[in-house]
């Protein structure tokens, strides 16, 4: 709750003005039945004076309800609409906020989830709030106090009455409560599955997995389908049972003051109101349930996000260090590395130093942990032992902006955002001019495509960039890496998409433009990295050998075996 109140607080006015004109509105829909009441007993005396009157005061007391119901909603859907947009915004710069481990432990889709539904969910609590929380209370114990006052004799029967709703409120909405709650997880699985499929209908259409699809998404639908008929049998059950309870109430007040209708002919009226009053306690208990069901959703919600804006980036920079223009020296020392929430280390006392300029290239067996070595540099990972300093200086003691600044990250799996060439290229430098983009093409090799399109750098890239082929999205990704002359420039098998002409080309350039940039090149392949300076052999997280190309095949067997068998296989290739 505290979380809400301190959100809460900027609308102070409007929740002000909420509270009161709800306040107005509940007023209006306890006066009703008075005067309705004193309406009936003129109509009873025959005073056609005395009617039209108070006619034209319950006319007015109901417009100055709605009028109050109307307001009321206004400002409640303010507040709601502002707080969720408050909570969204921070929640988002939280998580931009996050580091890399952070993302991996709540994962992506569940961030999108809580950034989305939770925050709806907390609207919808926040609404519901502001439009019942006085409500109820005032309704209830106005109600309670106006019908007993109206028809003392018949207090049991509002006890009588009140229990027995109670009882059935509370069966019902203790049950409809978790029923919501599952449907809730069926929702979320159903729209993952639709998400899943959809994002990757080539994969679905080319393995003809259509049925299987169909099959899998139908039995998740159909027990959305069945909880749905529980819950529909539920309210078919809770809505007569309702009903049955308020007219035996209306039922049982008729009988017990119907004999005094002939004596005194304005019982007639107090009856009316009495059950009007009846119909008003009912709906606050109705009400009250409901809204507790809706507030244990809502609560958990709060908690979800609670928890996204509670984490800490486990990665502290100093930032009080100056930023400086780093050279560009790696060096490892003993790192461990272990996954968070892993129990064994994925790398093992790594060591190694690349100078300034230097072309590094690290090889190894799929899984060998060369992508997870490299993530140690721009720090989306600690090692969890050991150090990485860059230019001497521990990564932990680097100024942030000086390592986003000398860092750049090519990934195999390009990552283009929707917008344009010339928007995706900037990422890699803000102030980027025309002739920055031209120059970072030629580099990647993509100048020559980029500039068919009659916008050239202006030509659109759509959503997860669909109207680009893979190595046209490689070749893009690597032009936005190398756009702000890196200092440490790292290529994690970002040319796997390339044929091998260009990607030869892509290393001249690299080469010759980009000489200072000390280059991290992870490939598969030993002929990618055949002129580096030094090559980094990794084998189970462990460095099995360093050195160059020659000096590994004379002396390294790990190194030998790998090359042996790449030559082989590209020599079976040939022939063929
Ligand atoms: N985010 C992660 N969380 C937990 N384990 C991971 C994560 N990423 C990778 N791993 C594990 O760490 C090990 C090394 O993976 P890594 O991606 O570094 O290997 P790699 O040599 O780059 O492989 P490849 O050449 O296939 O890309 C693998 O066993 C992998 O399952």
């Amino acid at each position: 709750m505290g979380f809400l109140v301190k959100f809460a607080k900027k609308y102070r006015l409007d929740i002000f003005w909420a509270f009161i004109s709800i306040a107005v509105m509940t007023g209006s829909a306890l006066w009703q039945p008075k005067l309705l009441q004193k309406v009936m007993e003129a109509i009873i005396k025959n005073d056609s004076n005395q009617v039209d009157k108070l006619g034209f005061q319950l006319i007015l007391i109901a417009v100055i309800g709605l009028v109050g119901g109307a307001i009321n909603t206004i400002f409640a859907a303010k507040v709601a609409q502002g707080m969720a947009a408050d909570i969204r915004e921070k929640t988002y710069r939280k998580i931009q906020d996050f580091s890399y481990a952070n993302i991996e432990k709540f994962s992506a889709g569940n961030l999108v989830v809580r950034l989305t539904n939770d925050i709806t969910q907390i609207q919808n609590l926040v609404m519901m709030f502001l439009q019942s929380l006085l409500r109820i209370p005032i309704l209830f114990i106005g109600s309670f106090i106006l019908a007993i006052m109206t028809l003392p004799k018949l207090w049991w029967i509002i006890i009588v009455m009140v229990i027995l709703i109670v009882f059935v409120s509370g069966l019902s909405f203790g049950r409809m409560g978790r029923y919501f709650g599952k449907m809730q997880k069926m929702i979320d699985r159903v729209n993952t599955l639709a998400k899943e499929n959809l994002m990757g209908v080539r994969v679905v259409k080319s393995f003809v997995q259509e049925d299987n699809e169909i099959k899998r998404f139908t039995t998740t639908s159909d027990e959305m389908r069945d909880l749905n008929i529980v819950i529909g049998n539920l309210f078919a059950i809770i809505v007569p049972a309702f009903m049955l309870i308020a007219n035996v109430a209306i039922a049982a007040s008729i009988y017990f003051v119907g004999n005094m209708v002939d004596t005194d002919p304005s019982t007639l009226a107090a009856v009316t109101s009495f059950v009007n009053y009846m119909m008003q306690i009912m709906m606050a208990i109705i009400i009250g349930g409901m809204m507790s069901t809706f507030a244990s959703r809502g609560l958990v919600s709060v908690g979800r996000i609670k928890e996204i804006l509670a984490t800490t980036n486990d990665l502290n920079y100093n930032n009080a260090a100056p930023v400086t223009e780093l050279t560009g020296k790696v060096e490892f020392n003993h790192v461990d590395f272990t996954y968070p929430g892993d129990d064994e280390a994925t790398l093992h006392d790594i060591s190694f130093t690349a100078e300034p300029g230097q072309m590094i290239g690290v090889v190894g067996g799929t899984g060998s942990g060369k992508s997870t070595l490299v993530q140690l540099i721009p720090r989306l990972f600690d090692p969890t032992a050991g150090t990485v300093k860059i230019d001497d200086i521990d990564l932990k003691d680097v100024n942030e902006k000086s390592l986003r600044k000398a860092v750049s990250f090519v990934l195999q799996r390009a990552v283009l955002f929707s917008g344009t060439i010339a928007d995706n290229l900037r990422q890699g430098k803000k102030d980027a001019t025309l002739a920055d983009m031209q120059r970072a093409a030629r580099i990647a090799q993509a100048a020559e495509f980029i500039e068919k399109y009659p916008d050239t750098y202006d030509a659109p890239v759509e959503e997860r960039s669909s109207n680009f082929s893979g190595g046209q999205k490689q070749r893009l990704s690597i032009a936005r890496g190398v756009i702000g002359n890196p200092k440490i420039l790292i290529l994690d098998d970002s040319t796997s998409a390339l044929d091998a002409k260009s990607e030869k080309l892509v290393k001249q350039a690299l080469d010759t433009e980009l000489k200072d940039t000390t280059t991290f090149v992870i490939a598969e392949k030993i002929a990618s990295v055949i002129n580096a300076d030094k090559i980094i052999v990794l084998d189970e997280g462990r460095v099995v050998g360093e050195g160059s190309h020659a000096e590994l095949v004379a002396h390294n067997k790990f190194y030998q075996e790998i090359y042996q068998t790449q030559k082989a296989k590209e020599t079976t290739k040939e022939v063929q």
